[in-house]
Order: structure tokens, then C-alpha cells, then sequence
């Protein structure tokens, strides 16, 4: 199997050709944005390190029972502070990163030929190594700033943090193997795309030959992280919540 990096700025469409990726190709995606809500779940460890760090009456929303992250609050003070950022990335991405190799793991074990991992901080992260082909969405500062805009209903200032909290789009350009060009319509965007797909599906031999070499070890890998995962779930105290709820009422 193939492992395809796609990636872009902020709003610039890479989940708009995950999409077509995924119904025109029927290809896996690994969609790292979703992973980052699941992570973040008041069942999950970060979600209790976010608390601590940075205090729940600055990242809770006390309206839900039990209290959830309220992300707006969370997206204030990481796209106005680095040093903020710096450290939700370091809660988040090494339980995104597990849950990403697991999603890898059983697309693999499925049989697919070509794996997406749909990843907008794919080289700010460092994921660009693993993957065999870096493919960036690209288009225009200008309709970056308008998609992002009218996609969240946010102000141009509060757009403009978010875009200049990652790489630029030039040096994401220049980085790529392949660029996507999405400025113009979707139908064009999505003939770009499969000619991208065209030009990065392995041959069905390749893909026998790294099934049949990596299938047990892929399935030890599996089953040894699944367990992790689970017994790191575990040992998420109750009584953690409980504090939460009882910190809640406090507030
Ligand atoms: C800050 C949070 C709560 C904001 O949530 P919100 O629902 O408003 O945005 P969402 O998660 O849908 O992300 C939208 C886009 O913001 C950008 N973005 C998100 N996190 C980051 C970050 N740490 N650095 C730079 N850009 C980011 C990405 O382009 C992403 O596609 C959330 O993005 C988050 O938990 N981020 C940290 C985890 C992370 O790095 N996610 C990116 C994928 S690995
Ligand atoms: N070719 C296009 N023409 C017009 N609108 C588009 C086009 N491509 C994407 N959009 C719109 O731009 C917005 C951003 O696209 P999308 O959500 O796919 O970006 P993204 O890169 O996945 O964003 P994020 O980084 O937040 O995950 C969406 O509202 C989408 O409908």
C-alpha cells in the first residue's frame, strides 16, 4: 500500500478532494482534523491534560453536562499565543499520530492499494517523511482569506491568525510532489485529482508483494496499539470527571 500525504492551508480544499478522493476512488482517508475531536473527548486523556494546562474556565463549555472543550474559546488563545499553541500541539498530536498509524494499519490490512492522510499540518508536524507522495491543495492568498471567512463566519483578523499560524502556501508549493490547483471549479479541481491518482496507484504486484511481506507484522502492530489506546482510556480516572463537574459548579 501507498501512503499519499494531502495537504494544504487553512480553507484552501483539502477536505473538499478528500471527498472526491474518497467517492470518485473509493480510496481510505485518514482525516487528521477528525481525529483531533476524538482525541480531545472528555473519555480521552488529553482532553484532562488540556484542562490542566490550561485551566477549565478558559477551554470548557460550561453550557454541556458533562462540560465538553469549548473550541472557540480553545482556537482564541492558540491562534492569538505560539507559546499556547505549542502546547496543545503537544498534548494532541502524539495521540493524533497513534491514531492515525492505527487508521494506516487497517486500511493496509484491508487491502487498499493507496491510503490518504488528509493532514493540514502535514510537513509544520513532520508526516511528510512517512508518507511515499506529498500532494498540496493549493490556491490564492485571496481566496484562502474569502473561503475561510465565509466557511466560519469569522472576521478577516481572526482568518488571518489561523493562516498565519502555518507554514506559507508558497513554501507548501515548493514542497510538493504534486500541487492541485483549486482556484478555478470543482470539476476542474476533481480532473486534477485523477490524474493524481492515476499517477501515484502502485501496481497490483507492488501491492501483493507488501502484503504478503507486512501482513503479521501489521496485524501485532494493530492489535499492540488498539491495546494501548484502550488501556490508556482506562486509566482516565472517574473521579477526574467528577472534579471537572464538581469545578463546573464552582465556576
Ligand atoms: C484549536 C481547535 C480546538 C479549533 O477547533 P475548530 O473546530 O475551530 O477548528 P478545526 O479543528 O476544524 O480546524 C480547522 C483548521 O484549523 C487549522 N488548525 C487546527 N489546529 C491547528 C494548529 N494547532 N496549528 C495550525 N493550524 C491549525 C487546520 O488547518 C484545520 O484544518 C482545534 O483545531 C484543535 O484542537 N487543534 C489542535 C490539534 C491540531 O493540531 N489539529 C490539526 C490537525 S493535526
Ligand atoms: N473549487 C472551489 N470553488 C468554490 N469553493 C470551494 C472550492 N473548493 C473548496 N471550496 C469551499 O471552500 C471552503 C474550504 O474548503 P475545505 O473545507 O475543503 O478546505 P480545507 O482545506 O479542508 O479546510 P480546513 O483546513 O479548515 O480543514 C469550503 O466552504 C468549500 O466548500
Amino acid at each position: 500500500m501507498r501512503l499519499v500525504g494531502l495537504t494544504g492551508g487553512i480553507a484552501t480544499g483539502k477536505s473538499t478532494a478528500s471527498t472526491h478522493l474518497h467517492t470518485s476512488h473509493h480510496l481510505p482517508i485518514i482525516d487528521a482534523d477528525l481525529l483531533a475531536r476524538h482525541v480531545v473527548q472528555p473519555s480521552q486523556p488529553a482532553f484532562h491534560t488540556i484542562l490542566h494546562t490550561f485551566g477549565a474556565a478558559n477551554v470548557l463549555d460550561l453550557q454541556q453536562t458533562p462540560p465538553q472543550l469549548d473550541r472557540a474559546k480553545l482556537a482564541a488563545l492558540i491562534f492569538a499565543n505560539p507559546d499556547a499553541r505549542k502546547k496543545l500541539n503537544a498534548i494532541t498530536h502524539p495521540p493524533i499520530r497513534i491514531e492515525m498509524l492505527r487508521g494506516v494499519l487497517r486500511a493496509f490490512l484491508q487491502g487498499s492499494a493507496l491510503c490518504v492522510l488528509d493532514t493540514p499540518l502535514l510537513f509544520e508536524a513532520g508526516l511528510y517523511r512517512v508518507v511515499s507522495c506529498v500532494i498540496v491543495v493549493a490556491c490564492s492568498t485571496q481566496t484562502q482569506l474569502s473561503r475561510l471567512m465565509q466557511r466560519d463566519s469569522c472576521t478577516r483578523d481572526a482568518a488571518q491568525a489561523r493562516i498565519d499560524s502555518q507554514m506559507s502556501m508558497d513554501e507548501k508549493r515548493a514542497r510538493a510532489d504534486i500541487v492541485i490547483e483549486n482556484e478555478g471549479s470543482l470539476e476542474d479541481t476533481r480532473a486534477q485529482l485523477d490524474a493524481a491518482v492515476n499517477a501515484v496507484m502502485p501496481s497490483a504486484w507492488e501491492t501483493l508483494f507488501w502484503r504478503v511481506c507486512l501482513t503479521p507484522l501489521a496485524f501485532v502492530l494493530y492489535g499492540g496499539l488498539t491495546a494501548y489506546v484502550k488501556l490508556r482510556e482506562m486509566m482516565v480516572p472517574s473521579t477526574s470527571v467528577v472534579s471537572m463537574e464538581k469545578e463546573r459548579k464552582e465556576l
